[in-house]
């Protein structure tokens, strides 16, 4: 299976942020997506998760043959800023989240349950959200992507706020996912980019592009990223 992106534009106001995304992304393959600030790469995923409307192209996903529709319940998107009701403890609001998913969930397991696999502490499983800190917000976002297990998740530089050890354990996780989905991973993080993903995707000027890694090493492959980000910004 494959996420077809076709020729997609989208404009702000006249500023043309995507200006022909033309690119497919395979099931089974962690895709490092990297570009300046402000290149589009949120922009890019607001798009594809159909929060904003695009003004040129389509995307679909491709099963064989067969094109069908993009739904709302084949993408997860993990905000870079996460986004979770700040009124509920983590408790209400996880179990809220299975209970209205409940049939879309396959092997339903208990709210501790999955906070264990989190490692979401006892202590804090009660608290309201509002005193979660960022990265604890955003492991509680990271969570619900995992349960609902969309085909496609689309993870906005999740990693930067988590501590060394949860970032490990996710970039684990990820990887283990990872052979029956499409994972699209925006960082600004190079290492992080090169360690844990299969291909890396440059947006730059609004188009995507693949760089090849050849038989660089990494350190020469990340050279080789900065300098076609630079080259690509005159
Ligand atoms: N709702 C909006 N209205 C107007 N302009 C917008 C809007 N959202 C984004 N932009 C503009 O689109 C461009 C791309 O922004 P976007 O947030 O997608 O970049 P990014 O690659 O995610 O950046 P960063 O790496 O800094 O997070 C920027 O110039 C931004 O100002």
């Amino acid at each position: 299976m494959e996420l077809v992106i076709e020729h997609l534009q989208k404009y702000f106001e006249g500023k043309h942020v995507l200006e022909d995304i033309d690119f497919r992304f395979e099931k089974g393959k962690i895709y490092g997506l990297l570009g300046r600030n402000g290149a589009g790469k949120t922009t890019l995923f607001n798009c594809l998760n159909q929060d904003l409307p695009i003004d040129q192209g389509k995307f679909y996903i491709l099963d064989g043959n067969e094109q069908r529709k993009v739904t709302t319940g084949d993408i997860g998107y993990v905000l870079s800023t996460p986004s979770v009701p700040e009124f509920l403890t983590a408790r209400e609001f996880l179990q809220f989240f299975i209970d209205i998913n409940q049939k879309d969930i396959p092997n339903v397991k208990t709210v501790d349950e999955y906070f264990d696999f989190m490692g979401i502490l006892p202590e804090d499983r009660d608290r309201l959200l509002k005193d979660f800190s960022h990265g604890m917000k955003n492991k509680m976002q990271m969570l619900i992507n995992f349960i609902y297990n969309p085909f496609i998740l689309l993870l906005d530089e999740p990693l930067t706020s988590l501590d060394v050890v949860v970032a490990d354990e996710m970039k684990k996780l990820l990887r283990k996912i990872k052979d029956e989905h499409i994972l699209i991973f925006s960082t600004h993080i190079m290492e992080l980019a090169v360690d844990l993903c299969d291909e890396i995707v440059l947006l730059n000027h609004g188009v995507l592009s693949m760089v090849s890694k050849d038989e660089l090493s990494d350190d020469e492959f990340q050279e080789k990223i900065i300098t076609l980000l630079k080259d690509e910004s005159l």
